[in-house]
């Protein structure tokens, strides 16, 4: 299986660093001047402390790197639908999704939007806990490898596992995706509450209830709700809601002390947020602490007017669906 990695940013750095013990890799960043210095310097600039080794070629012709059968695809999810635009044939490559969100323009996950704009590849989704600079160290990490397609994702669960990086395969794309989309909104809201000094036990509770609302918004989308107490799911929450490596993370925690935040570092929680915030009402689903965060990413709302809100919601039962 030959493997190229589209998105030269910190997550798809990582993975070609992780792949190239396996064999080949060809790696594609938009940007043909830098990918000139990562040819030329073996360093890549959102991991500048990791070589990259001699066998990843890194290709600034995206043509050329679709060439190979297996592409996974690091971009921001917002850019996904672009990518996947700009790639010639794809006809049978597996395109595997290792972005973390929901499409704004369509309200989907990324395997909805592969099927969509590249309807005769095979759509997987490869999602989970994992930092990208643990990865490029070869530090220990789990991940799920989810594609609707049994043969081929077991095909790919062996091409894509390392002896570090260990691929656990699922079937259930959709509540795989939505797991690792979903854990990037709850973990701006427990920011948020960190950053505001609410304290650990609020952050208890925004991430229990806000794993109460990724399980419901992935059973109505039709993902099953065992997927999401798995590492796409529970196993990301856990990471992003409690480490400052998570940039979700360190974005609540600006809003919440109400400190500016870099524009230019990827959040993919703001956006998704604002996608769920959107299916809710449609379908009419309570999803309060993704609602909170929608609004106040968007300035509608304080992080005090947000909590106020949350506190004041009616007293209910506890189950998560
Ligand atoms: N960094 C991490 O630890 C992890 C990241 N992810 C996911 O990977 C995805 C990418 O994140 P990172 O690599 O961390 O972000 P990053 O900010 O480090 O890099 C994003 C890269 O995408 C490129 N890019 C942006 N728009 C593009 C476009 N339209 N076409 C082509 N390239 C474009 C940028 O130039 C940049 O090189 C996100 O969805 C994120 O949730 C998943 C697991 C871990
Ligand atoms: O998805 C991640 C860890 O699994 C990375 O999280 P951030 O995008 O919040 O940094």
């Amino acid at each position: 299986m030959s493997v190229a990695i589209l998105g030269g940013g910190a997550f798809g750095t990582a993975l070609a660093i992780a792949l190239a013990g396996s064999g080949p890799v060809t790696l594609w960043a938009r940007d043909a001047e830098a990918c000139r210095q990562m040819a030329q310097t073996r360093r890549a600039p959102r991991l500048p402390d990791i070589p990259l080794p001699d066998v990843i070629t890194v290709e600034p012709d995206l043509a050329r790197a679709a060439a190979q059968d297996t592409l996974l695809l690091a971009v921001p999810m917002q850019a996904l639908s672009g990518l996947l635009a700009a790639l010639p044939e794809t006809r049978g490559k597996a395109l595997v999704a290792c972005c973390k969100g929901l499409d704004l323009a369509s309200l989907t996950g990324p395997s909805k939007v592969i099927a969509t704009r590249c309807p005769e590849a095979v759509p997987a989704v490869l999602t989970g806990p994992s930092f990208a600079a643990d990865i490029a160290r070869g530090l220990p990490t789990a991940l799920t490898l989810a594609c609707a397609d049994a043969a081929r994702g077991e095909a790919l669960q062996h091409a894509l596992s390392t002896q570090s990086l260990r691929l656990y395969r699922s079937t259930d794309s959709t509540g795989a995706e939505l797991g690792g989309a979903l854990k990037n909104v709850i973990a701006i809201a427990c920011g948020a509450a960190i950053g505001a000094g609410l304290g650990d036990s609020a952050r208890a509770a925004v991430m229990t209830r806000g794993f109460a609302e990724m399980t419901r918004l992935a059973a109505e989308l039709g993902g099953r709700p065992e997927t999401l107490a798995g590492l796409s799911g529970l196993g990301d929450l856990a990471l992003t809601c409690g480490s400052e490596l998570s940039r979700n993370y360190r974005y609540g925690l600006a809003l919440g002390r109400g400190e500016s935040f870099d524009p230019a570092v990827t959040v993919e929680g703001a956006a998704t947020a604002r996608a769920v915030a959107q299916l809710a009402e449609r379908r009419d689903l309570p999803m309060p602490v993704c609602a909170a965060v929608a609004r106040v990413t968007m300035g509608e709302l304080t992080v005090p007017q947000a909590l106020e809100s949350l506190l004041a919601r009616p007293l209910r039962q506890e189950d998560p669906l």
